[in-house]
Protein backbone atom coordinates (compact mmCIF):
# COMPACT_ATOMS: atom_id res chain seq x y z
CA UNK A 1 0.00 0.00 0.00
CA UNK A 2 2.97 2.11 0.95
CA UNK A 3 4.68 2.07 -2.15
CA UNK A 4 2.11 1.85 -4.60
CA UNK A 5 0.59 5.25 -3.33
CA UNK A 6 3.58 6.55 -3.97
CA UNK A 7 4.20 5.31 -7.54
CA UNK A 8 1.18 7.51 -8.42
CA UNK A 9 2.94 10.53 -7.75
CA UNK A 10 5.69 9.08 -9.36
CA UNK A 11 4.41 7.80 -12.34
CA UNK A 12 2.08 11.09 -13.00
CA UNK A 13 4.08 13.50 -11.92
CA UNK A 14 7.89 12.74 -12.03
CA UNK A 15 8.28 13.98 -8.59
CA UNK A 16 11.33 12.19 -6.13
CA UNK A 17 9.89 10.61 -3.51
CA UNK A 18 11.73 9.10 -0.43
CA UNK A 19 10.40 6.20 1.37
CA UNK A 20 10.18 8.16 4.60
CA UNK A 21 7.86 10.43 2.83
CA UNK A 22 6.28 7.27 1.63
CA UNK A 23 5.66 6.23 5.09
CA UNK A 24 4.18 9.46 6.67
CA UNK A 25 1.55 9.29 4.08
CA UNK A 26 0.87 6.14 4.22
CA UNK A 27 -0.12 6.80 8.02
CA UNK A 28 -2.01 9.81 6.93
CA UNK A 29 -4.42 7.77 5.09
CA UNK A 30 -4.45 4.86 7.21
CA UNK A 31 -5.93 7.29 10.13
CA UNK A 32 -8.56 8.06 7.72
CA UNK A 33 -12.14 6.74 8.44
CA UNK A 34 -12.81 5.08 5.07
CA UNK A 35 -11.93 0.84 5.69
CA UNK A 36 -14.06 -0.44 3.41
CA UNK A 37 -12.74 0.91 0.92
CA UNK A 38 -9.00 0.74 -0.69
CA UNK A 39 -8.01 4.76 -0.82
CA UNK A 40 -5.55 3.99 -3.54
CA UNK A 41 -8.31 4.37 -6.43
CA UNK A 42 -9.99 6.70 -5.03
CA UNK A 43 -7.04 9.17 -4.73
CA UNK A 44 -5.91 8.01 -7.89
CA UNK A 45 -9.40 9.12 -10.01
CA UNK A 46 -9.83 12.21 -8.67
CA UNK A 47 -5.72 13.15 -9.42
CA UNK A 48 -7.03 11.97 -13.05
CA UNK A 49 -9.91 14.82 -13.11
CA UNK A 50 -7.75 17.15 -11.51
CA UNK A 51 -4.59 16.52 -14.22
CA UNK A 52 -7.29 17.51 -17.17
CA UNK A 53 -6.83 21.21 -18.40
CA UNK A 54 -10.32 22.68 -18.30
CA UNK A 55 -8.63 26.42 -17.42
CA UNK A 56 -10.06 29.16 -18.57
CA UNK A 57 -10.30 30.51 -21.13
CA UNK A 58 -9.49 27.41 -23.29
CA UNK A 59 -10.75 24.31 -21.51
CA UNK A 60 -10.42 21.19 -22.67
CA UNK A 61 -14.13 20.42 -22.13
CA UNK A 62 -14.21 17.47 -24.10
CA UNK A 63 -11.17 15.77 -22.52
CA UNK A 64 -13.55 16.34 -18.77
CA UNK A 65 -16.67 15.29 -20.56
CA UNK A 66 -14.89 11.67 -21.93
CA UNK A 67 -13.39 11.32 -18.55
CA UNK A 68 -17.05 11.50 -16.45
CA UNK A 69 -18.83 9.48 -18.99
CA UNK A 70 -16.26 6.84 -18.34
CA UNK A 71 -16.90 7.19 -14.86
CA UNK A 72 -20.47 6.91 -15.20
CA UNK A 73 -19.80 3.67 -17.44
CA UNK A 74 -17.72 1.75 -14.57
CA UNK A 75 -21.06 2.15 -12.10
CA UNK A 76 -23.66 1.91 -14.63
CA UNK A 77 -24.95 5.28 -14.88
CA UNK A 78 -27.09 6.24 -17.63
CA UNK A 79 -25.58 9.49 -19.25
CA UNK A 80 -26.34 11.94 -22.03
CA UNK A 81 -23.87 15.22 -23.76
CA UNK A 82 -25.54 18.15 -24.03
CA UNK A 83 -24.37 21.01 -25.92
CA UNK A 84 -26.49 24.25 -25.29
CA UNK A 85 -23.51 26.21 -26.87
CA UNK A 86 -21.10 24.49 -29.36
CA UNK A 87 -18.05 23.29 -27.47
CA UNK A 88 -19.22 23.59 -23.98
CA UNK A 89 -20.69 20.22 -23.23
CA UNK A 90 -23.09 19.02 -20.05
CA UNK A 91 -22.80 15.71 -19.28
CA UNK A 92 -26.13 14.40 -17.19
CA UNK A 93 -25.89 11.37 -15.52
CA UNK A 94 -28.68 9.12 -13.83
CA UNK A 95 -28.97 6.77 -11.47
CA UNK A 96 -32.85 5.80 -11.87
CA UNK A 97 -35.13 5.91 -8.65
CA UNK A 98 -38.05 3.20 -8.06
CA UNK A 99 -40.21 5.28 -7.67
CA UNK A 100 -40.27 7.85 -10.53
CA UNK A 101 -43.14 10.03 -9.65
CA UNK A 102 -41.18 11.41 -6.47
CA UNK A 103 -39.21 14.55 -7.38
CA UNK A 104 -35.88 13.92 -8.40
CA UNK A 105 -32.48 15.32 -6.93
CA UNK A 106 -29.74 17.33 -8.57
CA UNK A 107 -25.94 17.26 -7.78
CA UNK A 108 -24.43 19.63 -9.86
CA UNK A 109 -20.52 20.47 -9.88
CA UNK A 110 -18.28 22.29 -12.38
CA UNK A 111 -16.08 21.54 -14.59
CA UNK A 112 -14.11 24.32 -15.39
CA UNK A 113 -11.42 26.09 -12.99
CA UNK A 114 -9.59 29.47 -13.18
CA UNK A 115 -6.30 29.80 -14.72
CA UNK A 116 -2.80 29.60 -12.56
CA UNK A 117 0.11 31.58 -12.01
CA UNK A 118 2.20 28.44 -12.54
CA UNK A 119 5.01 29.57 -11.36
CA UNK A 120 4.08 31.05 -8.20
CA UNK A 121 2.96 27.57 -6.87
CA UNK A 122 4.61 25.10 -5.14
CA UNK A 123 3.31 21.98 -7.56
CA UNK A 124 2.45 22.79 -10.74
CA UNK A 125 -1.07 23.54 -10.22
CA UNK A 126 -2.21 20.20 -12.68
CA UNK A 127 0.08 17.90 -11.59
CA UNK A 128 -2.14 16.82 -8.34
CA UNK A 129 0.97 16.52 -6.41
CA UNK A 130 0.32 14.16 -3.07
CA UNK A 131 2.63 15.50 -0.80
CA UNK A 132 3.89 13.61 2.59
CA UNK A 133 0.55 14.86 4.82
CA UNK A 134 -1.62 13.89 2.18
CA UNK A 135 -2.34 16.96 0.54
CA UNK A 136 -3.31 16.66 -3.28
CA UNK A 137 -2.24 20.36 -4.75
CA UNK A 138 -4.33 21.18 -7.93
CA UNK A 139 -6.68 23.81 -9.14
CA UNK A 140 -9.76 22.98 -8.71
CA UNK A 141 -8.70 20.21 -5.64
CA UNK A 142 -11.16 22.54 -3.73
CA UNK A 143 -13.23 24.45 -6.28
CA UNK A 144 -14.86 22.13 -7.48
CA UNK A 145 -13.75 19.06 -8.84
CA UNK A 146 -13.25 17.30 -5.34
CA UNK A 147 -17.37 17.32 -5.26
CA UNK A 148 -18.11 16.26 -8.78
CA UNK A 149 -15.91 13.08 -7.99
CA UNK A 150 -17.17 13.03 -4.32
CA UNK A 151 -20.50 12.42 -5.88
CA UNK A 152 -19.76 10.11 -7.92
CA UNK A 153 -17.39 8.01 -5.44
CA UNK A 154 -20.43 8.20 -2.60
CA UNK A 155 -23.04 6.88 -5.28
CA UNK A 156 -20.08 3.62 -6.44
CA UNK A 157 -20.05 3.16 -2.80
CA UNK A 158 -23.96 3.56 -2.25
CA UNK A 159 -24.41 0.83 -5.27
CA UNK A 160 -22.00 -1.42 -3.83
CA UNK A 161 -23.71 -2.01 -0.75
CA UNK A 162 -26.86 -2.65 -2.78
CA UNK A 163 -28.66 0.35 -2.16
CA UNK A 164 -31.56 1.45 -4.25
CA UNK A 165 -32.97 4.87 -4.29
CA UNK A 166 -36.34 5.64 -4.22
CA UNK A 167 -36.27 9.20 -5.72
CA UNK A 168 -33.81 9.16 -9.11
CA UNK A 169 -30.36 11.08 -8.92
CA UNK A 170 -28.79 12.97 -11.83
CA UNK A 171 -25.58 14.65 -11.62
CA UNK A 172 -24.82 17.48 -13.93
CA UNK A 173 -21.27 18.56 -14.86
CA UNK A 174 -21.64 22.02 -16.29
CA UNK A 175 -18.99 24.56 -17.93
CA UNK A 176 -18.21 28.02 -17.87
CA UNK A 177 -19.58 28.44 -13.97
CA UNK A 178 -16.00 30.73 -13.65
CA UNK A 179 -17.32 33.35 -16.16
CA UNK A 180 -20.94 33.78 -15.13
CA UNK A 181 -22.49 30.27 -16.29
CA UNK A 182 -24.22 32.05 -18.92
CA UNK A 183 -23.37 28.83 -21.65
CA UNK A 184 -23.76 26.52 -18.94
CA UNK A 185 -25.73 26.53 -15.92
CA UNK A 186 -28.00 29.16 -17.41
CA UNK A 187 -28.93 27.47 -20.48
CA UNK A 188 -28.72 24.16 -18.50
CA UNK A 189 -31.57 25.23 -15.99
CA UNK A 190 -34.02 26.75 -18.52
CA UNK A 191 -34.58 23.48 -20.79
CA UNK A 192 -37.21 21.73 -21.44
CA UNK A 193 -34.46 19.04 -20.57
CA UNK A 194 -34.40 20.31 -17.12
CA UNK A 195 -37.91 20.66 -16.77
CA UNK A 196 -38.23 17.16 -17.45
CA UNK A 197 -36.10 16.20 -14.59
CA UNK A 198 -38.93 16.65 -12.16
CA UNK A 199 -36.62 17.88 -9.83
CA UNK A 200 -37.33 18.09 -6.20
CA UNK A 201 -33.72 19.86 -4.70
CA UNK A 202 -30.39 21.01 -6.11
CA UNK A 203 -27.18 20.91 -4.35
CA UNK A 204 -23.85 23.00 -5.85
CA UNK A 205 -20.89 24.01 -4.68
CA UNK A 206 -20.14 25.93 -1.11
CA UNK A 207 -16.47 26.75 0.38
CA UNK A 208 -14.21 24.90 2.51
CA UNK A 209 -14.31 25.64 6.12
CA UNK A 210 -11.13 26.38 8.12
CA UNK A 211 -12.58 24.92 11.64
CA UNK A 212 -14.05 21.57 12.08
CA UNK A 213 -18.08 22.80 10.66
CA UNK A 214 -18.69 22.01 7.01
CA UNK A 215 -20.45 25.34 5.79
CA UNK A 216 -23.65 25.57 4.18
CA UNK A 217 -25.18 28.37 1.76
CA UNK A 218 -29.02 29.14 1.25
CA UNK A 219 -28.55 32.23 -1.14
CA UNK A 220 -25.63 34.16 -2.58
CA UNK A 221 -24.69 37.47 -3.35
CA UNK A 222 -25.15 38.79 -6.89
CA UNK A 223 -22.42 40.31 -9.10
CA UNK A 224 -22.58 43.59 -10.49
CA UNK A 225 -19.21 44.31 -12.29
CA UNK A 226 -19.08 48.30 -12.94
CA UNK A 227 -16.86 50.41 -14.84
CA UNK A 228 -16.87 54.05 -13.91
CA UNK A 229 -15.68 56.33 -16.74
CA UNK A 230 -14.86 60.38 -16.49
CA UNK A 231 -13.63 62.18 -19.19
CA UNK A 232 -12.21 65.79 -18.33
CA UNK A 233 -10.16 68.56 -20.39
CA UNK A 234 -6.36 67.61 -21.16
CA UNK A 235 -4.11 70.47 -20.15
CA UNK A 236 -0.07 70.62 -19.85
CA UNK A 237 0.91 68.54 -16.72
CA UNK A 238 2.42 71.77 -14.68
CA UNK A 239 -1.06 73.56 -14.77
CA UNK A 240 -3.75 73.56 -11.85
CA UNK A 241 -7.36 73.48 -13.43
CA UNK A 242 -10.78 71.70 -12.12
CA UNK A 243 -12.82 68.86 -14.05
CA UNK A 244 -9.31 66.95 -15.16
CA UNK A 245 -10.42 63.24 -15.89
CA UNK A 246 -8.32 62.20 -13.50
CA UNK A 247 -9.82 64.79 -10.43
CA UNK A 248 -13.07 63.60 -11.49
CA UNK A 249 -12.57 60.02 -10.92
CA UNK A 250 -10.58 60.42 -7.93
CA UNK A 251 -13.64 61.75 -6.02
CA UNK A 252 -15.45 59.03 -7.26
CA UNK A 253 -12.74 56.59 -5.64
CA UNK A 254 -12.88 58.21 -2.28
CA UNK A 255 -16.70 58.35 -2.29
CA UNK A 256 -16.63 54.53 -3.21
CA UNK A 257 -13.76 53.72 -0.77
CA UNK A 258 -15.88 55.03 2.30
CA UNK A 259 -19.02 53.08 1.25
CA UNK A 260 -16.60 50.13 1.26
CA UNK A 261 -15.29 50.64 4.83
CA UNK A 262 -18.88 51.57 6.37
CA UNK A 263 -19.68 48.12 4.53
CA UNK A 264 -16.53 46.34 6.14
CA UNK A 265 -16.85 47.74 9.63
CA UNK A 266 -20.16 46.18 10.21
CA UNK A 267 -18.43 42.90 9.31
CA UNK A 268 -15.03 43.63 11.77
CA UNK A 269 -17.47 44.81 14.19
CA UNK A 270 -19.13 41.21 14.21
CA UNK A 271 -22.76 42.77 13.28
CA UNK A 272 -22.94 40.94 9.82
CA UNK A 273 -21.27 38.07 8.53
CA UNK A 274 -19.17 38.43 4.92
CA UNK A 275 -22.47 37.83 2.70
CA UNK A 276 -24.48 40.23 4.32
CA UNK A 277 -22.81 43.28 3.26
CA UNK A 278 -22.28 45.08 -0.06
CA UNK A 279 -18.64 44.39 -1.24
CA UNK A 280 -17.11 46.66 -3.23
CA UNK A 281 -13.54 46.25 -4.47
CA UNK A 282 -11.34 47.84 -7.16
CA UNK A 283 -10.03 45.13 -10.12
CA UNK A 284 -8.43 48.26 -12.14
CA UNK A 285 -7.66 51.57 -12.47
CA UNK A 286 -6.95 53.18 -16.29
CA UNK A 287 -5.63 56.30 -17.55
CA UNK A 288 -2.93 58.27 -18.79
CA UNK A 289 -1.12 58.71 -22.52
CA UNK A 290 1.28 55.97 -23.15
CA UNK A 291 4.96 56.71 -24.74
CA UNK A 292 7.83 54.78 -25.53
CA UNK A 293 9.49 54.89 -21.61
CA UNK A 294 6.18 54.24 -20.29
CA UNK A 295 3.85 57.24 -19.62
CA UNK A 296 3.76 61.03 -21.10
CA UNK A 297 4.31 62.45 -17.95
CA UNK A 298 3.36 66.56 -18.57
CA UNK A 299 0.14 65.61 -20.08
CA UNK A 300 -3.27 65.22 -18.27
CA UNK A 301 -4.93 62.53 -19.89
CA UNK A 302 -8.59 63.56 -21.29
CA UNK A 303 -10.08 60.06 -19.71
CA UNK A 304 -9.77 58.08 -16.73
CA UNK A 305 -11.79 54.88 -15.77
CA UNK A 306 -11.88 52.26 -12.82
CA UNK A 307 -13.42 48.73 -12.53
CA UNK A 308 -15.28 47.45 -9.67
CA UNK A 309 -16.30 44.09 -8.25
CA UNK A 310 -19.08 44.79 -6.13
CA UNK A 311 -21.17 42.01 -4.53
CA UNK A 312 -25.00 42.27 -3.11
CA UNK A 313 -26.85 40.50 -0.63
CA UNK A 314 -30.13 38.98 -1.90
CA UNK A 315 -32.25 41.44 0.48
CA UNK A 316 -30.31 44.62 0.02
CA UNK A 317 -31.96 47.83 -1.63
CA UNK A 318 -30.36 47.78 -4.98
CA UNK A 319 -33.02 50.99 -5.91
CA UNK A 320 -30.42 52.50 -3.36
CA UNK A 321 -27.41 51.14 -4.27
CA UNK A 322 -28.12 52.14 -8.18
CA UNK A 323 -28.93 55.58 -7.44
CA UNK A 324 -25.79 55.76 -5.61
CA UNK A 325 -23.62 54.62 -9.00
CA UNK A 326 -25.53 57.27 -10.77
CA UNK A 327 -25.74 60.43 -8.30
CA UNK A 328 -22.45 59.88 -6.21
CA UNK A 329 -20.16 57.09 -7.83
CA UNK A 330 -20.40 58.41 -11.75
CA UNK A 331 -22.74 61.60 -11.57
CA UNK A 332 -23.34 63.33 -15.26
CA UNK A 333 -22.40 66.28 -13.34
CA UNK A 334 -18.73 65.80 -13.21
CA UNK A 335 -18.67 64.11 -16.49
CA UNK A 336 -18.76 60.65 -15.90
CA UNK A 337 -20.38 57.57 -17.51
CA UNK A 338 -20.71 53.98 -16.37
CA UNK A 339 -21.53 50.95 -17.54
CA UNK A 340 -21.83 46.83 -16.35
CA UNK A 341 -19.73 44.13 -17.41
CA UNK A 342 -21.82 41.80 -15.16
CA UNK A 343 -25.30 42.34 -13.56
CA UNK A 344 -26.94 39.41 -12.13
CA UNK A 345 -30.26 40.03 -10.82
CA UNK A 346 -30.60 40.20 -6.81
CA UNK A 347 -34.44 39.24 -7.56
CA UNK A 348 -35.84 36.15 -9.18
CA UNK A 349 -38.51 36.80 -11.85
CA UNK A 350 -41.27 37.10 -9.42
CA UNK A 351 -39.43 40.13 -7.42
CA UNK A 352 -38.53 37.98 -4.67
CA UNK A 353 -35.09 37.56 -3.40
CA UNK A 354 -33.24 34.05 -4.47
CA UNK A 355 -33.36 32.11 -1.62
CA UNK A 356 -33.77 29.07 0.04
CA UNK A 357 -35.48 28.47 2.98
CA UNK A 358 -33.74 26.69 6.16
CA UNK A 359 -36.70 26.63 8.17
CA UNK A 360 -38.36 23.78 9.43
CA UNK A 361 -40.28 24.20 6.64
CA UNK A 362 -37.90 23.04 4.06
CA UNK A 363 -37.48 19.19 4.63
CA UNK A 364 -34.49 19.32 2.46
CA UNK A 365 -32.57 21.65 4.84
CA UNK A 366 -33.56 19.48 7.97
CA UNK A 367 -32.42 16.34 5.63
CA UNK A 368 -29.00 17.78 5.18
CA UNK A 369 -28.56 18.54 8.87
CA UNK A 370 -29.66 15.03 9.98
CA UNK A 371 -27.36 13.44 7.20
CA UNK A 372 -24.26 15.03 8.62
CA UNK A 373 -24.84 14.21 11.65
CA UNK A 374 -24.94 10.73 10.72
CA UNK A 375 -22.00 10.87 8.87
CA UNK A 376 -20.37 12.16 11.83
CA UNK A 377 -20.15 15.45 10.74
CA UNK A 378 -21.12 18.93 11.82
CA UNK A 379 -22.90 21.63 10.11
CA UNK A 380 -22.49 25.41 10.86
CA UNK A 381 -25.40 27.88 10.61
CA UNK A 382 -26.55 28.72 7.53
CA UNK A 383 -24.40 31.52 5.50
CA UNK A 384 -24.87 33.86 2.23
CA UNK A 385 -22.11 32.58 0.01
CA UNK A 386 -20.09 35.67 -0.39
CA UNK A 387 -19.56 35.22 -4.11
CA UNK A 388 -21.60 34.13 -7.09
CA UNK A 389 -22.73 30.14 -7.98
CA UNK A 390 -24.49 27.83 -10.56
CA UNK A 391 -27.17 27.66 -7.71
CA UNK A 392 -28.78 31.09 -8.46
CA UNK A 393 -30.16 29.58 -11.83
CA UNK A 394 -31.72 26.73 -10.25
CA UNK A 395 -32.95 29.01 -7.61
CA UNK A 396 -34.10 30.97 -9.90
CA UNK A 397 -36.57 27.82 -11.59
CA UNK A 398 -38.14 28.60 -7.50
CA UNK A 399 -35.75 25.25 -6.72
CA UNK A 400 -34.17 24.78 -3.14
CA UNK A 401 -30.54 25.12 -4.06
CA UNK A 402 -27.70 24.27 -1.29
CA UNK A 403 -24.41 25.31 -1.66
CA UNK A 404 -22.13 22.65 0.38
CA UNK A 405 -18.54 21.34 -0.28
CA UNK A 406 -17.72 19.40 2.51
CA UNK A 407 -14.51 20.26 3.62
CA UNK A 408 -13.80 21.34 6.66
CA UNK A 409 -10.68 21.91 8.49
CA UNK A 410 -9.06 23.38 5.21
CA UNK A 411 -7.84 26.54 4.30
CA UNK A 412 -9.88 28.55 1.93
CA UNK A 413 -8.04 28.62 -1.18
CA UNK A 414 -10.27 28.84 -3.92
CA UNK A 415 -8.64 30.86 -6.78
CA UNK A 416 -5.21 31.05 -4.88
CA UNK A 417 -2.06 29.70 -5.04
CA UNK A 418 -1.31 26.13 -4.10
CA UNK A 419 -5.23 25.32 -3.97
CA UNK A 420 -4.98 21.98 -2.32
CA UNK A 421 -7.77 19.68 -0.04
CA UNK A 422 -6.13 17.57 2.31
CA UNK A 423 -7.28 13.41 1.13
CA UNK A 424 -8.48 12.19 4.61
CA UNK A 425 -11.29 15.36 4.17
CA UNK A 426 -11.91 13.98 0.65
CA UNK A 427 -12.61 10.74 1.71
CA UNK A 428 -14.71 12.04 4.70
CA UNK A 429 -16.62 14.03 2.31
CA UNK A 430 -17.28 11.16 0.13
CA UNK A 431 -18.80 9.69 3.49
CA UNK A 432 -20.76 12.87 4.08
CA UNK A 433 -22.04 12.53 0.44
CA UNK A 434 -23.29 9.15 1.03
CA UNK A 435 -25.28 9.75 3.77
CA UNK A 436 -27.45 12.99 1.88
CA UNK A 437 -27.38 11.05 -0.92
CA UNK A 438 -29.08 7.96 0.95
CA UNK A 439 -31.46 10.62 2.76
CA UNK A 440 -32.51 12.72 -0.20
CA UNK A 441 -33.23 9.64 -2.37
CA UNK A 442 -35.22 7.63 0.29
CA UNK A 443 -37.22 10.99 1.81
CA UNK A 444 -40.89 10.04 0.36
CA UNK A 445 -42.98 13.61 2.04
CA UNK A 446 -43.80 16.32 -0.09
CA UNK A 447 -40.95 18.67 -0.61
CA UNK A 448 -42.07 20.52 -3.46
CA UNK A 449 -42.46 23.40 -0.87
CA UNK A 450 -40.15 25.38 1.08
CA UNK A 451 -38.56 27.35 -1.28
CA UNK A 452 -38.17 30.46 -0.48
CA UNK A 453 -38.72 32.75 2.82
CA UNK A 454 -41.11 34.48 1.26
CA UNK A 455 -43.39 32.09 0.21
CA UNK A 456 -43.54 30.55 3.60
C1 LIG B 1 -19.73 36.27 -12.08
S1 LIG B 1 -19.50 34.68 -12.40
C2 LIG B 1 -18.03 34.23 -11.62
C3 LIG B 1 -18.26 33.21 -10.61
C4 LIG B 1 -17.26 33.24 -9.50
N1 LIG B 1 -17.60 32.19 -8.57
C5 LIG B 1 -16.82 31.89 -7.54
C6 LIG B 1 -17.31 30.85 -6.61
O1 LIG B 1 -15.74 32.40 -7.38
C7 LIG B 1 -17.32 34.58 -8.80
O2 LIG B 1 -18.15 34.80 -7.92
O3 LIG B 1 -16.54 35.46 -9.18
ZN1 LIG C 1 -16.62 26.97 -8.15
ZN1 LIG D 1 -14.33 29.40 -8.70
Amino acid sequence: MKMKLCSINMAKNNCHIILSICFLYSFTISTASIQEHPSEPIISRFQQYLQIDTAQPTPHYYEAADFIISQANSISLESQTIEFVKGKPVVLLKWPGSDPSLPSVLLNSHTDIVPSEHEKWNHHPLSAYLDSQGNVFARGSQDMKCVGMQYLEAIRRLKASGFQPLRSVYLSFVPDEEIGGHDGAEKFAESDVFEKLNLGIVLDEGLASPNENYRAFYAERSPWWLVIKAIGAPGHGAKLYDNTAVENLMKSIESIRKFRASQFDLVKAGLKEEGEVVSVNMAFLKSGTPSPTGFVMNLQPSEAEAGFDIRIPPTADCKSLERRIAEEWAPASRNMTFRFIQKMAVLDKSGKPLITSTDSSNPWWNLLEEAVKRANGKLGKPEIFPASTDARYFRDQGLPAIGFSPMANTPILLHDHNEFLNIAEYLKGIEVYESIIKAYTSYTGHARSGVTKDEL
